[in-house]
């Protein structure tokens, strides 16, 4: 390599890095993995040591990678928070022991291996034994204060009680989101429509950084902690350290080990290799230390990692697995994901069958075939990727993926917007996934806040063509009979290209057997997915006679199905079976096959053939068909949405305007509108003049309101609204003015307030006659000034010249006390 092709090459990983670094430090999020990007930081260590002339004094390669983010205050650390070397490999770090061995003299050292756990990193301080300051590692010399969400993790000490407490110390360790609670945020999130978090630690990052601490205290975080600091500790070891922080109170987790040689740390590397995904918390490698403070102080430290520790990164595993197929999800916006189906194989402490493919372009870039044999990875994201294709394995004669052309769906031709990665099904009207994200939005606890109806239902009253736009809910108050067993999931029916109905096999084969529990079906299916169906049958009546339940009972049914579905002759459909043969061998008696099969054309449940078959069936065979459906709306919870529906038509227009999904009308704009028009007669036929006219309505949102009232569906769906009675009009007075005090003006609070919360302070300026503004502006009267305010908030306010006052001042213009 030239020197000039060196020097370009530094500045394109410089930039590339620093690229990387402001994503995953400042907005939580990542493009490539560790793995990867740990190599380009590699390459541009190696390039600049081969060419110090190069070396900037700025490189990522000298500093930390973080920074402050100015929402906070911040705070000089006592002495730098650095980051670690590290290492994929065993080679390197016996190449690290030398260097210890080296730089000491001799090899008379221990380490100290503890697990690298991935957080975010934190500092404690503690004076006098209380907790004054938690401080984020930030660039390593400065951090942002974030002592108050700090204060919200339980197991924190506030204060440190016992004998030879020193005055002054800091420790030091990682913020990290359980799994467990990561799984149970991504399960509201998913039911609420929200995007998912990507990954436990960014999840946890983003939390620390939160303004406001109520809801980080809700995301139950914990720590752990591997450092301590301070001028009068009086310990010689790390060793001793941890066991004194352990003493105090301090959580500390107990998978650390103390090593006499590199050898034994390599062991301990092993012995967690698998282990590890037993924790609670992610881990993506070992940290080891030199546990002598003495010996540490002679190896010293480089501009930005110690040269006594190190972190031994476990590579992200990879596992071959085979593609099974791909399917297409539609997601609430129309935007098309396929995801592969992949034969089941063990990964990091997991069974993976399916791997994100995100668009056209990544399966092309793959060069992914039909049935090819694939490397997938799990790294730090919770779904695995398909990180490449094993060409030698390809089958005979297999052919490119090809990308749909039609939304799996609705059928509607797929669009794909310039410079746009991903396919859009462009059906916005009656795509049923985005009929659902705008049920989901009407809905919303901001817009009309009718609760009882979760995702679940809403896409079964959809799929059964109970609706198709907002103003059918309001049709159902008159159906709530017909809803009554109606069955929910619909993941268990499939339909064949005849249209004829299939039920799972582990319904079918709970139903057909007695005595046998769905769970234990499942995991029977589960281990036996890579067999075909005929086998999984028989393997089934061998599993049936080791359980010994009414073996003989069970093992015959079980058969009759076997010889049935091969009379039958119905297409196959991996792990489901056509409910003619299924229902016919329960009501058979009753009725013959054609007649089922008929029925099961028409209706897409087994409660609607029930319906449609009208047979006298007796308690036994009933129960059996139970066994059968899905969940199903019982009265409790339709009585539920029907009075959620019926006291939604009391939400204020400001509302339903919101919930009506006008592109570009956010919540804030409909209320800006609502207020503004007090109408919607008047908000459909204002011009463009008297739009432009309101604060924050700019030429895009004109365009928005235009389309939506150009279209005739959306004008006859509000007339349907409406002559079900609800708002669209402003009621006057719908807060009595307790006051004009503040006629005329524009407020903003910023800050923790201690006389209102958050909502509260937004109606008592409106019920005082004033107007409550969102964001700093100069037309601000004033802005009431709560603890904590935000430091680039009040800078900015007083830059524009807007007064700040005291949240007592405030209160006393208004003649109250404070309390
Ligand atoms: N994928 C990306 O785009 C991207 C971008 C930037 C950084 N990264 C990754 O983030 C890391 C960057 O390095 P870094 O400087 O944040 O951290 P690091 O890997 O250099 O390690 C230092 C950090 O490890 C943590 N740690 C966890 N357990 C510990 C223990 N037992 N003892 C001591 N420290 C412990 C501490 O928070 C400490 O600050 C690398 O792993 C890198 O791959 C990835
Ligand atoms: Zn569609």
């Amino acid at each position: 390599m030239t020197a000039e092709q060196a020097q370009a090459r530094i500045k394109e990983l410089t930039q590339q890095i620093n690229h990387h670094n402001h994503l995953y430090y400042q907005e939580d999020r990542t493009e490539i993995s560790d793995f990867d990007f740990d190599k380009l930081l590699e390459e541009l260590v190696r390039l600049e040591s081969e060419f110090p002339e190069y070396l900037e004094a700025d490189s990522p390669s000298q500093r930390v990678g973080g920074t402050i983010t100015k929402e906070f205050e911040t705070a000089l650390h006592g002495s730098r928070m650095l980051s670690l070397g590290n290492t994929y490999s065993d080679e390197e770090l016996l190449a690290f022991d030398e260097r210890v061995a080296k730089g000491l003299e001799h090899r008379n050292y221990e380490y100290f291996c503890e697990m690298k756990f991935d957080g975010v990193a934190i500092s404690l301080v503690y004076e006098n034994g209380k907790l004054i300051r938690a401080v984020t590692r930030g660039d390593g010399t400065k951090g942002d204060v974030v002592t108050e969400n700090i204060r919200t993790i339980r197991n924190i000490p506030l204060h440190i009680k016992g004998d030879n407490i020193p005055d002054f110390f800091e420790v030091r360790g990682e913020i990290f989101l359980p799994r467990k609670e990561f799984d149970k945020i991504n399960a509201e999130r998913e039911a609420a429509g929200d995007a998912l978090l990507a990954n436990p630690r960014n999840a946890a990052s983003g939390t620390v950084k939160m303004q406001d601490s109520s809801i980080v205290a809700k995301r139950r975080l914990n720590c752990y902690f591997y450092q301590l600091l301070g001028d009068e500790i009086g310990v010689d070891t790390h060793e001793e350290a941890i066991k004194l922080i352990e003493k105090w109170g301090f959580n500390v987790s107990q998978t650390y080990s103390k090593c006499d040689s590199i050898k034994e740390v390599l062991a301990y590397i092993e012995a967690w290799r698998e282990k590890r995904f037993e924790l609670p918390l992610d881990t993506d490698g070992v940290v080891l230390k030199v546990n002598n403070y003495d010996q540490r102080e002679e190896l010293g430290f480089t501009a930005k990692i110690p040269r006594w520790a190190i972190a031994y990164k476990y590579k992200a595993e990879s596992a071959e697995s085979r593609l099974l197929s791909i399917t297409y999800q539609v997601g609430r916006t129309g935007a098309i994901t396929p995801v592969a189906n992949l034969s089941p194989v063990h990964l990091a402490g997991t069974t993976v069958k399916r791997a994100s493919l995100h668009n056209a372009n990544e399966i092309e870039r793959l060069g992914l075939h039909e049935g090819d044999a694939v490397l997938v990875e799990k790294g730090g994201e919770i779904i695995p990727k398909i990180t490449e294709v094993v060409e030698d394995s390809r089958l005979d004669g297999a052919k490119p993926i090809q990308y749909i052309d039609h939304c799996p769906e609705c059928g509607t031709a797929l669009e794909r917007k310039e410079g746009e990665a991903k396919h859009f099904c462009p059906n916005t009207k009656s795509c049923p996934p985005q009929v659902l994200g705008k049920i989901e939005h009407f809905l919303h606890k901001r817009a009309m806040d009718i609760d009882s109806l979760g995702t679940e239902r809403i896409r079964t009253l959809i799929d059964q063509g109970y609706i198709k736009d907002p103003a059918d809910l309001y049709d159902l108050e008159s159906k709530a009979d017909e809803l009554l067993g109606l069955e929910m999931s619909q993941d268990q029916y499939q339909k064949s290209d005849e249209g004829i109905l299939y039920i799972s096999l582990t319904k079918a084969l709970f139903a057909l057997t007695e005595g046998l529990a769905l769970s234990a079906i499942s995991k029977f299916l589960e281990q036996n997915t890579a067999f075909p169906l005929e086998e999984v049958l028989v393997r089934f009546q061998d599993f049936i006679r080791k359980a010994n339940k009414k073996t003989a009972q069970n093992v015959g049914s079980i058969q009759r199905l076997i010889d049935s579905l091969g009379q039958a002759g119905f297409p196959k459909i991996e792990e489901f079976l056509p409910v003619p043969v299924v229902l016919y061998q329960l009501i058979g008696n009753y009725v013959d096959l054609e007649k089922i099969a008929k029925a099961s054309l028409k209706e897409n449940t087994i409660h609607r053939i029930m319906l449609k078959l009208n047979l006298p069936i007796s308690g036994e065979i009933e129960d059996r068909i139970k066994k059968l459906k899905a969940n199903t709306f019982q009265e409790g919870v339709i009585s539920n949405m029907m009075s959620g529906i019926k006291s939604s038509k009391t939400q204020p227009f400001e509302k339903v305007l919101f919930g009506l999904g006008i592109r570009n009308v956010g919540e804030n704009t409909a209320q800006i509108l609502a207020r503004h028009f007090k109408s919607l007669e008047n908000l459909k036929v204002a011009t463009t003049e008297q739009l432009i006219e309101v604060n924050g309505v700019g030429d895009t949102l004109v365009t928005s309101i235009f389309d939506y009232f150009a279209d005739e569906e959306n004008l006859r769906m509000i007339e349907r609204l409406k002559s079900h009675g609800l708002n669209f009009e402003v009621i006057e007075d719908e807060k009595e003015l307790q006051s004009n005090a503040l006629d005329g003006m524009k407020i903003l609070a910023s800050g923790k307030l201690n006389n209102f919360k958050r909502d509260e302070i937004i109606d008592f300026v409106e019920a005082n006659g004033g107007q409550y503004v969102k964001s700093v502006s100069k037309a601000l009267s004033f802005i009431i000034e709560g603890e904590d305010m935000g430091p680039s908030k009040k800078e900015k306010a007083q830059k524009m010249g807007v007064k700040l006052i005291s949240e007592e001042e405030f209160l006393k213009m208004l003649g109250k006390n404070t309390a």
